[in-house]
């Protein structure tokens, strides 16, 4: 029997670094939600292997630190675990965060209980494991589910530049930054971009200063009408916020035209309960 889990892409809509602990680790307050667009997870019982294929399987290694690996070890689950990647490695929407989540809900759903302190694979694995809107606190441990967001037609958009994600924490100016403000039920798109108006993500300036070509990418979502443009996580994709899908489906093709990875999605609908 052969399981599929999908593992929808990550956004950080807000992140504020408010401070860091004794070992490095920065504390986070995030508002997250995730995309319909992600890679996907199949599991078969067996003993452990990985195989990865899919448009961005060249980026990456199936060896034993893949995170696909390390979360069934964790779990101590036994599976052939095939791995289609649809999203660029290294860049700031979660992807191997994502792929741990999807292996460790596939396991779940085989018998074997998840394992506790996941942060330990990645700080976006709690959030992952969830993959609904959520406030991610802590260093990413903290994870508090919030009611479902208004739909949102979204484009991402990646320069097909990867960022390494410690490096951009290293060159924060100020790591004490306020929280978010209280997150509201939102209830449509404009107070949801208008409340996001007021928020930033702190990882945005560093990531813009190691590739500058980030800026490039925020500048053409907003001349192509994003009515809110930002970076998520630490780099380098970005997302636009548009009014509709058909706004959003013409800013993703011309921005394709750079050469850009750039698709336009919506919301995911959570997966279904455990
Ligand atoms: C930036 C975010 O994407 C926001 O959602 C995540 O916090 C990063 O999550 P991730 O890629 O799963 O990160 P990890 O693989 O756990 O950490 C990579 C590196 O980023 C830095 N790091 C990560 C998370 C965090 N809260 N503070 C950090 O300082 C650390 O140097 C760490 O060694
Ligand atoms: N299954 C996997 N998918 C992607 N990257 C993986 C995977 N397993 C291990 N990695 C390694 O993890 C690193 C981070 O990749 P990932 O795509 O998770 O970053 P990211 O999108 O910046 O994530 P985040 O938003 O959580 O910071 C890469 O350098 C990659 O080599």
């Amino acid at each position: 029997m052969t399981l599929t889990e999908g593992a929808p892409a990550k956004l950080n809509l807000a992140l504020h670094v408010t401070g860091r602990r004794g070992d490095g680790y920065h504390l986070l307050d995030s508002l997250v939600c995730f995309a319909a667009v992600g890679d996907v997870v199949t599991l078969t019982p067996g003993p452990l292997s990985l195989t990865i294929d899919g448009p961005f399987a060249a980026g990456l290694e199936a060896g034993d630190d893949n995170l696909c690996l390390r979360a069934a070890r964790l779990a101590g689950g036994q599976a052939a675990i095939r791995l289609t990647k649809a999203l660029p490695v290294a860049s700031g929407i979660g992807g191997g965060s994502a792929d741990a989540a999807a292996v460790l809900r596939g396991l779940a759903r085989m018998g074997h209980p998840l394992p506790d302190r996941t942060e330990r694979l990645g700080a976006d694995v709690p959030v992952c494991l969830a993959s609904r809107p959520a406030r991610m606190q802590g260093i990413g441990e903290v994870v508090t589910p919030l009611p479902p967001l208004p739909a949102l037609h979204m484009v991402l958009v990646n320069p097909r530049v990867a960022v390494p994600t410690p490096a951009i924490f290293a060159g924060l100016a100020q790591r004490d930054n306020a929280p978010l403000p209280p997150i509201p039920t939102f209830a449509d798109a404009d107070a949801l971009i208008g409340w996001l108006a007021g928020t930033r993500n702190d990882l945005q300036a560093p990531a813009i200063a190691a590739a500058p070509i980030i800026a490039q990418v925020l500048d053409a979502l907003s001349a192509q009408g994003a009515r809110l443009a930002r970076m998520s996580g630490s780099g380098a994709t970005c997302f636009g916020l548009f009014a509709d899908a058909g706004a959003a489906s013409r800013a993703a093709a011309a921005l394709a035209r750079n050469g850009w990875w750039a698709v336009p999605t919506e919301l995911a609908s959570a997966p279904a309960p455990r």
